[in-house]
Parts: C-alpha cells; sequence; structure tokens
C-alpha cells in the first residue's frame, strides 16, 4: 500500500502514542487505512503477548489493537468530512465484546466504521478478526482535543 497511514499523518506533537504513534522508539506502530467507506488496520502479534494460554492474544492487547485503529479512524473521518486538519481524537469509551480467541502469529484485521459524527466527538464501530473469523466487536466514543490542550 503506498498512502500514507492515518497514524502518519499525525502531528509530531500527537505522534507518540504507545499503539501507533510513529515517534515512539518501542511501539507497535499500528497503521490505519481507508478501504471504502470502511478503515482497516493489519497486525500480526507476537506469542509473547499472548493470553492465559500458548497461541493466543490477551485481552487488553485485543482492545488496544481496537482502540488505536478507533482513535485514527475517528481523525480520518473528521479530517474527510470536515475537509479541515484534525489534531487528535482521545478515547472518552470503549467496549469490547469478545466472541472467539484471537491467535497469535495470524495476521488480525481490525475494521472501523463511523456510526456518528457530531462536534468534537465521533463514534466509531470496530470488529477484529482473525483468517475471516469475527473475534471481537465494539464501539468507541472519540473525542478531538482542543488545539494546545497539551499544553495547559
Ligand atoms: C495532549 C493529549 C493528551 C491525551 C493523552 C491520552 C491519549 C490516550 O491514551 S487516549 C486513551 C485514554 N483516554 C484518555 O486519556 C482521555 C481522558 N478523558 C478526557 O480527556 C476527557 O474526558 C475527554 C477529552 C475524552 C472528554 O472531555 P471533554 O473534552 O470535556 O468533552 P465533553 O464535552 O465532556 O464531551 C464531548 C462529547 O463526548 C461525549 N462523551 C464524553 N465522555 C464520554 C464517555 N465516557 N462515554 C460516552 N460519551 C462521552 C459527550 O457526551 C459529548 O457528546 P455530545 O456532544 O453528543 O454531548
Amino acid at each position: 500500500m503506498t498512502e500514507l497511514a492515518f497514524q502518519d499523518q499525525y502531528a509530531d506533537e500527537y505522534a507518540h502514542c504507545y499503539g501507533c504513534g510513529r515517534l515512539n522508539e518501542d511501539g507497535m506502530k499500528l497503521k490505519s487505512y481507508w478501504d471504502g467507506e470502511e478503515t482497516v488496520c493489519r497486525f500480526t502479534a507476537d506469542p509473547k503477548f499472548s493470553g492465559g494460554y500458548p497461541g493466543f492474544l490477551y485481552g487488553g492487547m485485543i482492545a488496544s489493537l481496537m482502540d488505536c485503529h478507533g482513535a485514527a479512524t475517528a481523525w480520518a473521518a473528521k479530517a474527510r468530512t470536515v475537509q479541515q486538519e484534525a489534531t487528535r481524537f482521545v478515547t472518552a469509551s470503549l467496549k469490547v465484546d469478545f466472541r472467539a480467541p484471537a491467535p497469535t502469529n495470524v495476521e488480525l484485521e481490525v475494521r472501523g466504521k463511523i456510526n456518528e459524527i457530531k462536534g468534537r466527538k465521533v463514534v466509531v464501530d470496530l470488529t477484529l478478526s482473525a483468517a475471516g473469523k469475527l473475534c471481537a466487536e465494539g464501539s468507541a466514543v472519540m473525542v478531538e482535543i482542543p488545539i494546545n490542550r497539551q499544553e495547559g
């Protein structure tokens, strides 16, 4: 894919997230893109992120993947809809239903769909699948931080 990932378009001051910040040396550097009206992020988890037994991902990592992709989706939706540069979205609320174990060492696909855009708030519906099988689904309320919030 040659297009720039959403996270790679964040301003430097917003690019330090452990999950997706391009400037976080130790982070996972998740990348999210448009796929038609949906967004997609692909990630293969190392077995060191296993949960209760080997070969399956722990739930916090599943939530992390959905969280970061949700924030990036909100950013992209705002940038596309309002056609102005968005700052950065943070998670106000994240709901995850775990439907089936998610494997490590297998490419996972996280998908986002815009449910609502209202003012600074974007609600994103999310799924996480492995080899076409739904492993988790949920939704996130993302809120855009005002400019210069980090200075206050
Ligand atoms: C500089 C960057 C610093 C950010 C570092 C954090 C980065 C992350 O790790 S993100 C993950 C963790 N998330 C956080 O740390 C966020 C902490 N929370 C906050 O900062 C604030 O509560 C924040 C920004 C989410 C919302 O507060 P505020 O800016 O006052 O927004 P507020 O006006 O109350 O709400 C905006 C809209 O979101 C909705 N909303 C806010 N919180 C929630 C919630 N928990 N559930 C559902 N909806 C919510 C409100 O109802 C409102 O919607 P509407 O316009 O329809 O009435």
